[in-house]
C-alpha cells in the first residue's frame, strides 16, 4: 500500500519513495540537554516515533539517528546569548558535562516510559567536534564563510535558494534575528558556524580549532552528524515546526553548499502542544514534565494516547480534562483487552486494511484510533480476532496492549486503614460513616472506586479532587 507524507519542502502530501528501498535513513533533531524535556517536546518525539513505526509497518528497514545537543545551543536561536548548558551549569553549580549527562539520562527515561523506540544511533555533539571543524573547512574552502570578532559565520547571500524550506521571502524570515541583529554580520540571516570563547568568561566546554578556541554552532552539529551516519542525501529529516525557519533552514544551507546535493528528500514537522494561548516551552515558562503528570496520577501512556487524538500537523491544546479523558479511554481499552482470550488468531483483514489506509495517509492517527474503537465495539468479531487485530494495530500505536500496565501508586498505610474501616462500615450498613470516610480519603488525595472485586484506590487527579 502506498504511503503518503506531507513534505514541508514541497508543501504537498507526497508518495513516499525512499532513495534506497527497503532502507530508510531518518534523522530527528534531539534535545538540548539543559533541563528536563517538557511534554511539548515529547509530543514531537511521539510524532516521530509514530512515523518510524509506520515506516516499519510498511516493511521498511529504518536507520534512525538522533543527536544530543550538549553544546552550542544559545539562549537565542539567532546565535546570541549564553550557551544553554553552561548557563544551567552555573545555576545548578554543577559542571556543564554533568548537566548534559544528567538530563540526557532523564530524557532517555522519558522516551522509554512513552514506548518510544530507541534510535539506532545516538550521537552527542561533544563527541563530534572534529566532524564539525571538517565541514566548516569545506565551507571555508568554497567561499561561504567570513570572520567577525566573535566567530566564523555562514554567508547566506551566497545561497540563491536560502529559505526555501520556510517558503517565505527573506524579508519575512527570522524576525527574532533581525531584532538582535549583530552589526558585524553581513546579512541578518547569517549564522555562526564556530564561535570564539568570550575573553572575559571562562567556558567549561571549548576546543581548539583552525580559527581559534571556541565551540560549534548548533546548526552545524546536525548537518555534520546526519551526513556522517546517513550519507547525503538521506530520506527523512524531522523536528518541531519551530525548527523550520532557522535551524533546518540553516542546516539545508550549509549541507547543500558543502556537498552540492540535496540534504534530505522529505522534511516532516510536528505542530506545537499549546498551553493556554501559547506553545508550551521552557523559554515560555509554562511547561509540564512527564514526572509532573505521573505525580498527579497519570500514566505516561495516557499522554501518548492523548497525543494520538490529534493529527501531528494540528496544534494540540493541553488541558487536564482532555488528559483525564485520554486516560479513561486508554484504560477502557486495556479492560477490553484483558477480557479477550489469549488464543492464537489471525487479525481481521478488513479492519487491518482500514487502519493501514489511515496511517498511510500522512499518519492519520485520530482516524486510526476511531477504527480501533469501531473494532472494539463490533459484536460480530470473535474476541480472539479482536485481540489479534488490536495487537497488530499496537505495532504502530505503541500503547502496550499486549501487556496493559497498571498505574502503580504507593498507597500510604493510613489510607489503607481508612479503606478497611470504610469496608467495615459498609458491611454494617452504616452508610453515613462509609461516606464520611470516603470524603476523608478524598481530602487526603485518593479516590475510592467500588467495583464487584472490591474497592479500588486511585490517586486523585486535579479533576477528581
Ligand atoms: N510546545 C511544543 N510542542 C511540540 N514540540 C515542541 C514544543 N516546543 C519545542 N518542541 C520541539 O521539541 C524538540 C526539542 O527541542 P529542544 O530540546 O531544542 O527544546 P527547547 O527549544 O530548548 O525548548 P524550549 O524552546 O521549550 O525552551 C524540538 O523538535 C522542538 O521543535
Ligand atoms: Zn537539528
Amino acid at each position: 500500500m502506498d504511503l503518503y507524507l506531507y513534505n514541508t519542502l514541497t508543501k504537498r502530501k507526497e508518495k513516499f519513495e525512499p532513495l534506497n528501498p527497503p532502507y530508510v535513513g531518518m534523522y530527528t533533531c534531539g534535545p538540548t540537554v539543559y533541563n528536563y524535556a517538557h511534554i511539548g517536546n515529547l509530543r514531537t518525539y511521539i510524532f516521530e516515533d509514530i512515523l518510524k513505526r509506520v515506516l516499519i509497518y510498511n516493511g521498511y528497514i529504518v536507520k534512525h539517528v538522533m543527536n544530543i545537543t550538549d553544546v552550542g545551543h544559545l539562549t537565542s536561536d539567532a546565535d546570541e546569548g549564553e550557551d544553554k548548558i553552561e548557563r544551567e551549569a552555573k545555576k545548578e553549580r554543577r559542571s556543564a558535562w554533568e548537566i548534559a549527562e544528567f538530563y540526557t539520562e532523564a530524557f532517555k527515561r522519558d522516551l522509554k516510559k512513552l514506548n518510544i523506540l530507541e534510535p539506532d544511533i545516538w550521537c552527542k555533539a561533544t563527541d563530534h567536534i572534529q566532524d564539525f571543524i571538517d565541514l566548516i573547512l569545506i565551507l571555508e574552502r568554497k567561499g561561504y564563510t567570513y570572520r567577525t570578532s566573535d566567530g566564523i559565520y555562514f554567508d547566506t547571500s551566497k545561497v540563491p535558494d536560502y529559505g526555501k524550506l520556510a517558503g517565505q521571502d527573506l524579508e519575512n524570515l527570522l524576525p527574532g534575528a533581525r531584532v538582535e541583529y549583530n552589526p558585524e554580520k553581513k546579512n541578518p540571516t547569517d549564522f555562526a558556524l564556530w564561535k570564539f570563547s568570550p575573553k572575559d568568561v571562562k567556558r567549561q566546554m571549548e576546543w581548539d580549532s583552525p580559527w581559534g578556541v571556541g565551540f560549534p554552532g548548533w546548526h552545524i552539529e546536525c548537518s555534520a552528524m546526519s551526513t556522517k551516519y546517513l550519507g547525503q542525501p538521506f530520506d527523512i529529516h524531522c523536528g518541531g515546526i519551530d525548527h523550520i525557519p532557522i535551524h533546518h533552514t540553516n542546516e539545508i544551507a550549509q549541507s547543500e553548499a558543502a556537498y552540492d546535493k540535496p540534504m534530505a528528500k522529505y522534511w516532516l514537522h510536528g505542530e506545537f502542544l499549546i498551553m493556554g494561548e501559547k506553545r508550551m516551552g521552557k523559554s515560555e515558562g509554562n511547561f509540564i514534565t512527564l514526572s509532573d503528570l505521573e505525580e498527579k496520577g497519570y500514566h505516561p501512556l495516557s499522554y501518548r494516547y492523548f497525543c494520538l487524538t490529534a493529527h501531528y500537523r494540528s496544534p494540540l491544546k493541553f488541558t487536564w480534562s482532555a488528559l483525564e479523558a485520554a486516560q479513561r479511554a486508554l484504560f477502557r481499552l486495556y479492560e477490553n483487552m484483558k477480557k479477550y482470550p489469549k488464543e492464537e488468531a489471525k487479525y481481521d483483514e478488513k479492519y487491518e486494511e482500514e487502519f493501514h489506509k489511515a496511517i498511510n495517509d500522512d499518519l492519520d492517527m485520530p482516524k486510526a484510533l476511531a477504527i480501533t474503537w469501531e473494532l472494539v465495539k463490533d459484536d460480530k468479531l470473535a474476541p480472539e480476532v479482536k485481540r489479534a487485530t488490536l495487537l497488530q494495530f499496537d505495532k504502530v500505536l505503541g500503547l502496550s496492549l499486549d501487556n496493559p500496565p497498571e498505574i502503580k501508586i504507593e498507597i500510604p498505610e493510613e489510607i489503607w486503614k481508612l479503606v478497611e474501616e470504610r469496608e467495615l462500615a459498609r458491611k454494617n450498613k452504616d452508610w453515613e460513616k462509609a461516606d464520611r470516610i470516603r470524603e476523608e480519603i478524598k481530602n487526603r488525595g485518593y479516590i475510592i472506586e467500588d467495583t464487584p472485586q472490591g474497592p479500588r484506590i486511585k490517586k486523585a487527579t486535579p479533576l477528581t479532587k
